[in-house]
């Protein structure tokens, strides 16, 4: 990867899922260095700090349902707006926004904050889950598994148009990769939209290097790409600090290669690294092993 401007935003928000402690994701992300070790990468790195909405995470308000069956929608609308703005200043100035969380529910703000620059945005989103949920197919009301389908255009009109109206990803730039643990409603939606998939199967198949170029290829007439990488994607035997592990997912080692051959797209325009929790972790080492994958994501290479 060339030598870019990354604008590291802190996006610790925990209302699109039950567990405490996801809100301390991204101070824990930047304990062990993130900063540092992005700066010794030859990037020009700029931390801007937390992204806050009205509502404060850790004073936890996990029992809000409204009449759609979605958990804390007010908290999660009010922090997805914050945050798309932010990462839309940060697009402005031509920076690449590099969102740390905070559960998944935060890439409704951050995609959304592409979308005015981007309209023709592809998508990697690496995870053991689809994501793509929405108020009728969700089975928990959590808002973290149901940012594709809300980006998408599906469920929920006022989380739909967020920052601006209207969905903001079409189906077919859309690749998701690792996925093991995916809901009915999810299967149907996927199969129904023919959008690209490869399984943790898929991955374990052929390869993560070779699942990435693929999908570099797909994606290749997007005006840019954004992956939104869950760490829940790894396999829980090295990754502790997660709120919804699912066991025969990706090693570190090979997760590592697959990143080096996407950190070679010049169309890598934005990222999210989401759902490390430290209060689930083991003396912070799930935030160590996201600092190995952000500098990977950034063009770190073993030799
Ligand atoms: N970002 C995540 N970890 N999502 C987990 C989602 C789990 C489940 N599919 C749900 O919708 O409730
Ligand atoms: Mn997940
Ligand atoms: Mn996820």
């Amino acid at each position: 990867m060339s030598v870019v401007k990354i604008d590291i935003i802190g996006a610790p928000t925990a209302f699109g899922q039950p567990k405490l402690g996801v809100s301390l994701g991204p101070d824990a992300v930047r304990f062990c260095g993130l900063k540092k070790h992005l700066s010794e990468l030859g990037h020009d790195v700029a931390d801007l700090g937390n992204v806050y909405g009205s509502y404060r995470p850790e004073y936890g308000t996990h029992d809000i349902k409204n009449d759609e069956g979605l958990i804390n929608f007010e908290q999660v609308k009010d922090f997805s707006e914050r945050l798309a703005s932010t990462v839309e200043a940060s697009l402005n100035r031509n920076h690449f926004p590099f969102i740390v969380g905070g559960d998944h529910s935060l890439s409704i703000g951050s995609i959304s904050g592409m979308a005015n620059k981007y309209n023709n945005l592809g998508v990697l989103w690496i995870d053991a889950h689809g994501d793509i949920n929405n108020s009728e197919t969700s089975p928990s009301g959590n808002i973290h598994g149901m940012p594709l389908g809300v980006l998408l255009g599906e469920g929920s009109e006022e989380l739909v148009n967020i920052h601006h109206e209207g969905a903001k990803l079409k189906h077919e730039n859309i690749v998701l990769i690792g996925v093991r643990d995916l809901d009915s409603g999810e299967k149907t939606y996927i199969k129904e939209h023919g959008i690209k998939c490869y399984t943790m199967s898929d991955v374990e198949r052929l390869g993560l290097d070779v699942v990435i170029t693929k999908s570099l290829k797909y994606l290749q007439d997007c005006d840019g790409i954004h992956l939104s990488l869950d760490v829940d994607s790894l396999d829980p035997l090295e990754i502790q600090g997660t709120g919804t592990k699912v066991a025969g997912g990706i090693f570190l080692s090979e997760m590592l290669i697959g990143l080096n051959i996407l950190s070679k797209t010049e169309l890598l325009v934005s990222a999210d690294l989401v759902e490390v929790n430290p209060l689930l972790d083991d003396c912070n080492d799930t935030a160590e092993k996201a600092v190995k994958i952000a500098e990977y994501i950034f063009g770190q290479s073993q030799l």
